[in-house]
């Protein structure tokens, strides 16, 4: 996040100061934002950065317990430099929150210099070589020109110039998402990897007397914990595509000094990320419990996998937090729509009147078709934005402010947020496949999977399309037995599928994910690699196990 900061946020000075540093490895730098007290609420940030213009410097200071930075990874042990990002103070007046570069180590003993104190914050769920850290700053001087002045400035004399909009500098965050959009794909292909190849080569029960052991992958219930999610990381990556082609459209633009899609760019962004690493998360435990024991083995590489996953949903804006961000946008569409004003293309259908689209429980319409079910996505999406953005209307006639009413509703503002995405994300799905130049064959199971994708998630939300009157309850049934039926025909592929993802044995990690499926002898040999086994009676037998059951041998 260094880098992308500096990237952004120099000026060209300063990109010809920093950049070449970073890109040889001179420096190594974190990016120093969250502090013990605020990780969310960043206008409540309370590091300072006060200017001298007797001496052109900014005097960097954390002023109380709750201002010591914590969580920048590598910023422990590793990061020579920091972008700290501050309340900037000049002639007296306070700025709002601002990025500026400051050297933490020295480059000839890498030890902290003055004014720093910094270390690791201990210990975590995962991330274990990560040294997170913390930065407490002691009235540390840096010069004038280490605040990264693209898009404001501070003159020599210390007059403020203030940027087009205060949100930019929020720019690398949104850079971040977009790419954890990406992580949550990769991720829960390797969770689907891991555990598809290891249901072909595992056998479990007798099904009738005398009959062989099924491998595992045949069960109907173990395709219904997987496909659906190896189903959801193929759609994960063609939206994540979808994503990072919207993100740099969009910054060319901010590039060009035009800011009209930013908003668009944080709501899209904010949900996204959200809604991937959620879903992701969760997967991630359902395809380590398809593997029973050896799962719950860090042979079998998901916890692991797990423990460095699981803070997408927290670090990068906490999810419910984006979500929110998200929801206050549509709130804000919906309004603009209300006014006449065109929406972009993201967020237009909450300009269309889809209720009349669309109503619950008319026979003869096609429940397998994508298409069709696209449009019931879109309408519960409108629907649940609606319904918030209503319980928003009226909270302020009931006297409340935005504020107030946004909070109030905030429990279906999130729901609306997660139908937008689902929405996006499904609509991506089968418009990308349409788009993919492929065989016959190759679209044939492609389209299997993008079917097994919106089937299962109108089945796991279906009371959204039932209470709603999108669809009947019967037809939400026709559609749930819909994704079963195709459960056995993906089966056929689903190997191939996940050997597509291409990853290599070093990358996954997992002994039950070996290409070669030659998990058994390889569990054995990396169990007998394990510290434990370097002796076969261990050091601790002689101070206590041993005393312990000789004592009690002269009791017998
Ligand atoms: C090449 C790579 C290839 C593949 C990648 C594959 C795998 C990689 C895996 C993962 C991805 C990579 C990296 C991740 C790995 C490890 C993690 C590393 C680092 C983690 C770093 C961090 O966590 S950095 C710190 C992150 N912190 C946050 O995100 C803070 C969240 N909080 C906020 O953003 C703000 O508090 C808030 C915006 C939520 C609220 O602000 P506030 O001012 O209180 O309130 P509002 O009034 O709601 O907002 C004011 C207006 O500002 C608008 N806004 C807010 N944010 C933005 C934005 N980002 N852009 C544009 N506009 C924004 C908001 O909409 C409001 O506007 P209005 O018009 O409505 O007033
Ligand atoms: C592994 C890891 C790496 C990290 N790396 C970095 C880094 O490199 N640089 C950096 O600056 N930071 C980093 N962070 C910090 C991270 O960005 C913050 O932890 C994150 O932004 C969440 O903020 P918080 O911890 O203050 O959580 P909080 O905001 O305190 O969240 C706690 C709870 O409060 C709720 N909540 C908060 N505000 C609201 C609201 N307005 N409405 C409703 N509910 C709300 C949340 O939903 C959540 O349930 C990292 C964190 C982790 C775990």
């Amino acid at each position: 996040m260094f880098i992308p900061t500096l990237e952004r946020q120099c000026t060209s000075e300063q990109r010809e100061k920093f950049l070449p540093l970073c890109y040889d490895y001179r420096i190594i730098g974190t990016y120093a934002q969250t502090e013990l007290g605020h990780g969310t609420f960043l206008r409540g940030l309370e590091t300072t950065a006060h200017y001298d213009p007797n001496t052109q410097e900014f005097i960097l200071n954390s002023p109380t317990i709750s201002s010591i930075k914590w969580w920048p990874g590598a910023l422990g042990k590793t990061s020579t430099h920091a972008v700290v990002l501050a309340q900037l103070y000049t002639l007296g007046k306070c700025h709002g929150i601002h990025p500026f570069v400051v050297q933490l180590r020295s480059l000839d003993d890498h030890k902290p210099l003055r004014g720093i104190t910094v270390g690791d914050i201990g210990p975590k769920m995962g991330f274990g070589p990560n040294d997170n850290g913390y930065l407490k700053l002691h009235k540390h001087r840096i010069p004038r020109t280490n605040m990264l002045m693209k898009y404001s400035q501070v003159s020599p004399d210390g007059t403020y110039t203030k940027p087009p909009r205060s949100t930019l500098t929020y720019g690398t965050m949104t850079f971040v998402r977009v790419l954890i959009v990406h992580g949550s794909a990769i991720a829960l292909a390797k969770a689907s990897t891991i555990a598809i190849r290891y249901s072909a080569v595992r056998r479990q029960s007798e099904l009738r007397p005398g009959e062989p052991e099924p491998q595992i992958l045949s069960y109907p219930t173990q395709q219904h914990k997987l496909f659906p999610l190896l189903a959801t990381a193929y759609a994960f990556h063609f939206v994540q595509l979808a994503m990072m082609k919207i993100y740099t459209d969009v910054n060319d633009q901010i590039n060009n000094s035009n800011f009209s899609r930013i908003q668009e760019l944080h709501a899209l962004s904010s949900g996204l990320k959200a809604f991937t690493s959620w879903v992701t998360n969760a997967g991630l435990e359902v395809c380590r419990m398809s593997c029973g024991g050896h799962g719950y083995s860090q042979a079998s590489g998901f916890p692991r996998l797990y423990a460095d996953f699981t803070p997408s949903c927290t670090y990068e804006g906490e999810n419910t937090v984006l979500m929110l961000q998200s929801a206050r946008y549509l709130v804000k569409c919906v309004r603009d729509a209300r006014s006449g004003k065109t929406l972009p293309g993201t967020v237009s259908y909450l300009s269309e009147d889809v209720s009349a689209v669309h109503s619950g429980g008319s026979s003869g319409r096609d429940l397998s078709n994508l298409d069709f079910l696209i449009s019931l996505y879109k309408q519960r999406a409108s629907n649940q934005v609606h319904f918030a953005s209503d319980k928003v209307d009226r909270g302020i006639s009931a006297g409340m402010d935005l504020v107030g009413a946004l909070n109030s509703a905030s429990v279906h503002l999130v729901s609306a947020a997660k139908a937008h995405s689902h929405y996006f994300i499904a609509k991506t799905f089968v418009e990308s496949l349409k788009l993919l130049k492929a065989s016959s064959e190759l679209q044939n199971v492609l389209h299997q999977l993008a079917s097994v994708y919106v089937f299962e998630g109108i089945a796991q939300s279906s009371g959204d399309f039932i209470e709603d009157y999108i669809l009947s309850g019967s037809e939400a049934k026709t559609i749930r037995q819909l994704a079963v039926d195709l459960l056995p025909l993906i089966r056929v592929n689903a190997v191939s599928l996940v050997d597509a993802f291409s990853f290599r044995d070093e990358v996954l990690q997992s002994v039950l994910g070996r290409y070669d499926g030659n998990v058994y002898e390889n569990l054995f040999k990396w169990a007998q690699n394990s510290p434990l086994n370097k002796t076969d009676v261990h050091p601790s037998y002689h101070k206590y196990l041993g005393p312990l059951l000789k004592r009690n041998q002269s009791k017998l």
